[in-house]
C-alpha cells in the first residue's frame, strides 16, 4: 500500500507520542465497575493487547474509546487531543477505527462496496457533483475506489472483490472488516476478538495480516482476545484487566509470569 513505513516506534519508543492516552478512566453502570482505574498509553506501530475473563470490561474500553460510552471519571486523548464527551463520529475522524466481535458488514454488497463504504468519512465532495458525476466528484472516486483495491492487494481478496461478502467463508468476511476498517485511514486500530470463531488456518492468516499492518502501516493497534497463545505471540504489551481493575501492563513473558495474573485466572491456559 503507498504511505507505508516500518513500525519504527514499536514497544513504546522514547521519542513517539502516544496515538491513544488512558489515564484513570472509571466507567459504572448501575452500580457494576465496569472500569475501575484503567491508564493506558499507545505508540505507532504499538500491538498492545487487553486480556482478561469475561465481563472484565475489555469491549466496555473499546467503546469508551471510540466514544459510545463516556467515562464517569478519567482522561482519554487520541493524537494529543482530549476527546472525552466526543461523538463516535468525530472520534472515527479523528482517526479511530473498530472490527466488532460479531461481523457487521453489508452482505448484499460485494467486498469492494464494504470497503468503500470505510471511505465514507474521506469524501469531500457534494450532492450535486455526485449527481452530475463531474470535476471532484469523479476525480475523488477513482481515487477512493484505487485505495480500496490496494486493501483487497494487501489483505489477498482479489479472488472475492466483487462477491457480495454475505456468500465469504467466516474468515474472509472478518478479513473484509479489518479492511473496512484500514479503509478509513485510521491511526489506532481497535480489534474486538479478531479470530473468535475461526478455524486454525484463519486464525494464522489473521495473525499474519495483523502483523503485516502493525509492521508496513504504523498504526497503533489495541486487541482484545482471548486466544492467549495468539495474545502472547503477537502482542508487543499486554494489559491485563479483571472486573474492570488492571491488574498488569507489561510484555508477554513480564504478563505471564506475574503471579497475580497465573493465580487469578491465566495458569490453566498458558500452562
Ligand atoms: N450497556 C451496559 N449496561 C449495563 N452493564 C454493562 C453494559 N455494558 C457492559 N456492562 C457490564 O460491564 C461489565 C464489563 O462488560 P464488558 O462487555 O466490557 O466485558 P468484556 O471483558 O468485554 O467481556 P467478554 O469477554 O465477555 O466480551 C460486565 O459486568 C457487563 O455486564
Amino acid at each position: 500500500m503507498s504511505g507505508t513505513q516500518t513500525g519504527s516506534h514499536r514497544a513504546g519508543g522514547a521519542h513517539a507520542s502516544p496515538v491513544v492516552e488512558l489515564d484513570d478512566v472509571h466507567l459504572s453502570f448501575a452500580g457494576v465497575k465496569a472500569i475501575n482505574g484503567v491508564s493506558l498509553q499507545v505508540q505507532p506501530g504499538e500491538l498492545f493487547a487487553v486480556i482478561g475473563p469475561n465481563g472484565a470490561g475489555k469491549t466496555s474500553l473499546f467503546n469508551v474509546i471510540s466514544g459510545v460510552y463516556r467515562p464517569q471519571k478519567g482522561r482519554i486523548s487520541v493524537l494529543g487531543e482530549d476527546v472525552l464527551g466526543a461523538k463516535p463520529n468525530a472520534i472515527a475522524r479523528r482517526g479511530v477505527a473498530r472490527t466488532f466481535q460479531n461481523i457487521a458488514l453489508f452482505e448484499h454488497l460485494t467486498v469492494v462496496d464494504n470497503l468503500m463504504l470505510g471511505r465514507h468519512q474521506h469524501i469531500g465532495y457534494g450532492a450535486l457533483s455526485a449527481v452530475l458525476w463531474r470535476g471532484r466528484a469523479r476525480s475523488q472516486e477513482i481515487e477512493h475506489r484505487r485505495r480500496c483495491e490496494e486493501i483487497v492487494d494487501f489483505l489477498e481478496l482479489a479472488q472475492w472483490r466483487s462477491l457480495p461478502v454475505g456468500l465469504l467463508p467466516y474468515g474472509v468476511q472478518k478479513r473484509v472488516e479489518l479492511g473496512r476498517a484500514l479503509a478509513m485511514e485510521p491511526k489506532l486500530l481497535l480489534l474486538d476478538e479478531p479470530v473468535a470463531g475461526m478455524n486454525l488456518e484463519e486464525t494464522e492468516d489473521m495473525a499474519r495480516f495483523v502483523l503485516d499492518i502493525r509492521d508496513e502501516l504504523d498504526l497503533a493497534i489495541i486487541m482484545v482476545e482471548h486466544d492467549m497463545g495468539l495474545v502472547m505471540d503477537l502482542a508487543d504489551r499486554v494489559l491485563v484487566v479483571d472486573f474492570g481493575t488492571p491488574i498488569t501492563t507489561g510484555t508477554p513473558d513480564e504478563v505471564q509470569r506475574h503471579p497475580e495474573v497465573v493465580r487469578a485466572y491465566l495458569g490453566e491456559a498458558l500452562s
